[in-house]
């Protein structure tokens, strides 16, 4: 089934060619625009931002490769434009691969041939964009794609994800705050059995003690003043599913002990009510506190904390990961601009330093936060001024950070200020092959040759990427 609507662009000065396409994208059920010239084209993909574009490589006004470089690939991001090259112009239809073309077609086209590519194309941005909208709408089991990054520590904890994900046992997820324990603990139920039934979190840091009891367990009609109806409990609505303690550390005593019975025996009983409750959910546990502490402390209690900890998987802030912050913030750029209809373009090598440079004491949930705000106050490109006076902070006063020379030169990489944006844009490509690749191996239970098939790429191509990533199989 063709995508129905997608809006697609052909640049060719030959009018017959442009004829044939355009009646074929129709037939098709696309949505064609056609343009004879360089200059004609870029003023429809400004006005119009065409979800794909076919684009010869000789025109009338100058070269396809010019055009993609210059115009195209600012204004569209890279994989949205597939190239037509003749015999001669193949070495740069290959060229226009590499700076971020999707792929190209020799002439003369077979038209099957561009069907199937242009399925792709599409069907990679529609990956994309899954993998950018992060914030479900708080049932939906996120895949393990859903994590962006590709930092050492990240793919780690990637790994560990995944050798955990077909054991139904608790897990205790330790992170700082916005780190993304939340994330973490929806694909751990994305990937479970449990994934068709409900997800719930329960912040636990959140809602006054006195009423965690009757958040948890639920209540009989008149089991304290105010219980005018009987309510049923996040263990009971999360039957079958999942539920996510979160900040686990401040459940009362009490509830611990409470608690403890439904881990041990898969049972409980609503607050006044006579009769037990049997519940299949799988605990997760998710905090920011030291709970080796509070047990020393008599704060929490151990045997529940031995129950919650047999597997443990810890997040890692932000600052031990700095490799994953230009890719996290064009995510959010590209989520922001979805969700504010903007049309910001890029970051700034001199503003992505400074999110280099900064500490992140909040973590992603901080940067998410700052490129929403920079999103809004920018117009074209995020630039220094559009961030938080907190992350311009030292480094405009003229202070050295404490640890960025160390941090960025240390591990012998290069600083990723003098990375181009067109670096990072072809960076954030290949997090959004991952992620794409990742999303069809989930799908096919890491059938690697059914996976290649599907994404109609070699399987050596697709063996040596897993190779490059450090992707493995989840241990069953
Ligand atoms: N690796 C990641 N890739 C993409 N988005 C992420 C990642 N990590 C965190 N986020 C996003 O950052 C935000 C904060 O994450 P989340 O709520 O999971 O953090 P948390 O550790 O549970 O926070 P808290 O401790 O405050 O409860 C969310 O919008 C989440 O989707």
């Amino acid at each position: 089934m063709p995508t129905t609507a997608a809006r697609i662009l052909v640049v060719d000065d030959d009018p017959h060619i442009l004829g044939m396409l355009e009646g074929y994208l129709k037939e098709e059920g696309y949505e064609p625009v056609t343009a004879n010239s360089a200059q004609a084209a870029a003023a429809i993909v400004r006005r119009d931002h065409p979800d794909l574009v076919i684009l010869d490589m000789r025109l009338s006004d100058g070269t396809g490769l010019d055009l993609l470089k210059s115009q195209l690939l600012p204004e569209l991001g890279p994989y949205r434009v597939i190239m037509l090259s003749g015999f001669v112009s193949q070495k740069d239809a290959e060229e226009a691969v590499q700076a971020g073309a999707f792929d190209y077609i020799t002439k003369p086209v077979t038209l099957p041939k561009l069907g199937i590519t242009i399925r792709n194309c599409l069907r990679l941005q529609e990956l994309t964009h899954e993998v950018a909208t992060l914030s479900g709408d708080g049932v939906k089991p996120f895949a393990l794609s859903a994590i962006v990054g590709m930092s050492p520590a990240i793919l780690e904890m990637i790994e560990h994800i995944k050798r955990v994900s077909s054991y139904d046992v608790p897990v205790l997820i330790l992170g700082e705050s916005g780190t993304g324990k939340e994330l973490v603990a929806r694909v751990l139920h994305g990937l479970s059995t449990r994934r068709h039934a409900p997800f719930l979190p329960l912040d636990c840091g959140a809602i006054p003690q006195d009423l965690v009891e009757s958040e948890l367990f639920g209540h009989e009609a008149g089991a304290f003043t105010g219980a005018t109806q009987a309510r049923s409990g996040r263990i009971e609505r999360a039957d079958g599913g999942t539920l996510l303690l979160d900040e686990v550390g401040n459940l009362p005593l009490a509830v611990q002990a409470k608690f403890l019975r439904v881990l041990q025996f898969k049972e409980f009983d609503r607050l006044g009510g006579r009769h037990t409750v049997q519940a299949d959910v799988r605990i997760l546990a998710a905090t920011n506190a030291n709970l080796d502490e509070m047990v020393e402390q008599g704060t929490f209690r151990r045997d529940l904390y031995f129950r919650l900890n047999t597997v443990t998987i810890r997040v890692p802030p932000l600052r031990e990961r700095t490799e994953d912050i230009p890719l996290l913030a064009h995510v959010f750029l590209m989520e922001a601009n979805r969700t504010y209809k903007t049309r910001v373009q890029g970051i700034a090598t001199d503003a992505l330093r400074l999110l280099e440079q900064h500490r992140w004491p909040g973590n992603v949930r901080e940067l998410e936060n700052s490129i929403r705000a920079a999103v809004i106050l920018a117009d074209r490109i995020i630039r220094p001024p559009h961030l938080p006076a907190a992350v311009r902070g030292r480094a405009q006063a003229g202070e050295p950070s404490s640890d960025s020379g160390e941090r960025l030169t240390g591990r012998g990489r290069r600083p990723i200020g003098d990375l181009s944006l067109a670096e990072i844009g072809r960076y954030a490509a290949e997090e959004a092959q991952r992620a794409a690749v990742m999303q069809v191996l989930e799908d096919t239970g890491w059938n690697k040759a059914e996976t290649a098939r599907r994404l109609r790429i070699d399987y050596k191509a697709l063996y040596l990427k897993l190779q490059r990533w450090g992707l493995r199989a989840p241990k069953l």
